[in-house]
């Protein structure tokens, strides 16, 4: 058997079931029960379901590892939040084996609040990435990775809004990415277990790329990027698309760079936002770093603290891209 046999099959199930829950909560109720998080941020009740039913599926099998997940169930308790609770509770009984009741759907989200680090086997997971996506019914992402000892060794993405051809609005929507260390990247449709290995676009001058970026201008610097691509005489406009689903899109040859260019409000990124995104693009035949050319460092807890922005492309190309970044950047800090 694989290395890793085991984890693939449990994360891919688990990552499958928590789509069923967004996709069930995008077709019944779209923008209610979304709630603010402190940082302004958006949160709802398929975030946390996605995150109490891959928590649960993770414990049965992996009883002792710990999981870093982006949401707790902070804002869940009281009696003003027990509909909340409820309808979290409701949606995630429709995908488990066994039912949980009020308490243990608590206990299971808050198994994800692992402070991450360097020593051993730990789990990081984020429910929906592009939470702003999944709201507006565009592109949004269910992610799950295995990190050992501060190295990312398997990562599965649920994209149930992606089309299988991008390029055909027609195909299919509803593809699952998924990537060991050693074992190269593949995709597949969510309705078939056939999975297919995809690779980086060959591509021999930035100047015939299509760059992506988030939608949200306050996640990645849009002007910064615009100069980017005119210094690397890139014609084609960017692909503007939400979520992790960009590290799919580049592995898969949809698009050859992902620029996550740094504002200015300081922010430092979480691991669960580009572990699985970070290996699958490793194992596709590209190449990730920070707009310094680091490479992500997730052995520091729970967010990339030695890293500034992300910069992806296929290693052909990937200095030249790193120098116009600099350029860009370095201009601005001296202005
Ligand atoms: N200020 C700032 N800068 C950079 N990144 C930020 C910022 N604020 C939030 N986030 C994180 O962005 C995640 C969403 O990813 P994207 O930006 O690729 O998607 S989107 O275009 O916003 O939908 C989003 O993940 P989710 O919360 O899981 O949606 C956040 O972790
Ligand atoms: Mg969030
Ligand atoms: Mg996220
Ligand atoms: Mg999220």
């Amino acid at each position: 058997m694989s290395a890793f046999a085991l984890e693939r099959s449990i994360a891919i199930n688990a990552v499958l079931q928590a789509s069923k829950v967004c996709q069930t909560v995008f077709r019944h109720l779209a923008s209610a029960g979304t709630i603010t998080k402190l940082d302004k941020s958006p949160v709802t009740v398929a975030d946390y379901s996605a995150q109490a039913v891959i928590n649960t599926i993770l414990e049965k099998s992996f009883p002792n590892d710990p999981i870093a997940g982006e949401e707790d169930s902070k804002n869940l308790h009281g009696d003003e939040r027990k509909p909340l609770r409820q309808r979290i509770l409701e949606l995630t009984n429709t995908v488990l084996d066994e039912p949980l009741d009020e308490n243990k759907l608590l206990n299971a989200i808050d198994r994800g609040t692992h402070p991450g680090g360097i020593k051993g086997r730990m789990w990081t997971l984020d429910p929906i990435d592009g939470t702003m996506g999944f709201l507006r019914g565009e592109q949004f992402a269910v992610c799950l990775a295995l990190i050992i000892d501060g190295q990312v060794e398997l990562g599965v993405m649920g994209c149930p809004n992606l089309p299988f051809d991008l390029k055909n609005q027609e195909s299919e929507k509803g593809c699952l990415f998924v990537a060991v260390k050693g074992q190269g990247a593949f995709q597949r449709k969510f309705s078939s277990p056939d999975v297919l290995p995809i690779h980086f676009a060959n591509i021999s001058s930035p100047s015939e790329a299509t760059f992506c970026e988030s939608v949200e201008s306050g996640h990645s610097a849009h002007g910064d990027a615009a100069k980017v691509a005119a210094l690397l005489g890139i014609s084609k406009p960017p692909l503007r698309m939400d979520s992790q689903c960009k590290y799919c899109c580049v592995s898969r040859g949809d698009a050859n760079i992902y620029l996550r260019l740094p504002t200015s409000s300081e922010y430092i990124e979480n691991i669960w936002d580009h572990a699985s995104g970070s290996l699958l693009v490793n194992e596709a035949g590209g190449t990730i770093s920070d707009i310094y050319g680091k490479a992500l460092d997730f052995s520091l807890g729970r967010k990339l603290t030695a890293n500034t922005g992300v910069v992806v492309s296929h290693p052909n190309i990937h200095s030249q891209i790193l120098d116009a970044v600099q350029k860009v950047i370095v201009k601005k800090e001296n202005i």
